[in-house]
């Protein structure tokens, strides 16, 4: 099958001097769910930032749907960011307003900013962001304000908006980091069935590996940079992750 995303010898050093990437090279296949683990510091947000061009890398090259982003700006830049859906940690919604308007802010690449900003969406968009809310089972809370809501349900919200770009893709940057077992599961579910009724690819950055075993369908991880690990859930054993998380410096 294509790979969605290349990763071809990527190095990421932060203007610091700091280390995010040593050599990597990944292939990522379209409909994969992919979960990367590893140490705080390993470097999986720079890696999952790289795909969508929110870190620029410092050599290598990095395709797209068989495209090198690198040098991709103002309008193929926005194209690809489109077709990429971004889950954060922090949900990144507007809290004063509703979920309604949250969910509609996820299709605003395709208005002028004018139209945007006054909340100018047609009743098409209206109608898509229904049907986004009802996919993460969120429809009840289309009026409510967001700050009403609790982090499960933010991060639903949040998952429903990027689901208005139409994207092919979702990042997911440790999405239930801040939530709790319970409401963990409701977040994950809805981006195992983004991935299997969609077709969408996932890459979702995480702590937990049982998590990860639980729901993803290749398990990648990462250590100082580096990929040390990198298996099909099939071959996935509990004590594969010793090595990953022990706690010395290679
Ligand atoms: N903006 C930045 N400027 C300088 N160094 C950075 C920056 N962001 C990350 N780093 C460094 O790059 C390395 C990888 O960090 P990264 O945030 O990608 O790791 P991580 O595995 O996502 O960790 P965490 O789970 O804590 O988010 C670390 O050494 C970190 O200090």
């Amino acid at each position: 099958m294509e790979s969605i995303i290349s990763f071809k010898d990527v190095k990421k050093v932060y203007p610091n001097g700091n280390v995010g990437l040593k050599n990597i090279n990944l292939d990522i296949k379209k409909g994969e769910f992919v979960a990367i683990v590893g140490l705080s510091g390993a470097g999986k947000s720079t890696l999952l930032r790289t795909i969508n061009k929110m870190h620029d890398i410092t050599s290598g090259d990095i395709l797209v749907n068989g495209e090198s982003i690198v040098h991709y700006r103002d309008k193929s830049l926005r194209k690809l960011r489109r077709n990429i859906g971004m889950i954060f940690q922090s949900f990144n919604l507007v809290k004063q307003s509703t979920v309604q308007r949250n969910v509609l802010n996820g299709r605003v690449g395709y208005y002028p900013t004018w139209k945007s900003v006054l909340g100018l969406f047609s009743k098409a968009d209206k109608q898509k962001a229904v049907e986004a809310l009802r996919s993460v089972n969120m429809i009840e809370k289309l009026y409510a304000k967001v700050d009403d809501l609790s982090g499960g349900q933010q991060q639903r919200v949040a998952i429903a908006r990027t689901l208005m770009q139409d994207p092919n893709i979702i990042l997911a940057d440790e999405p239930i980091a801040s939530l709790d077992p319970v409401t963990s599961s409701a977040v994950m579910d809805d981006l195992k069935r983004l991935n299997e009724e969609l077709g969408m690819t996932v890459v979702v950055n995480l702590h937990s590996v049982r998590i990860a075993r639980t729901y993803a369908s290749r398990i990648i991880g990462i250590r100082a940079g580096e990929i040390v690990y990198d298996q099909p859930i099939e071959n996935v054993k509990k004590e594969d992750f010793a090595e990953i998380y022990a706690n010395k410096a290679k």
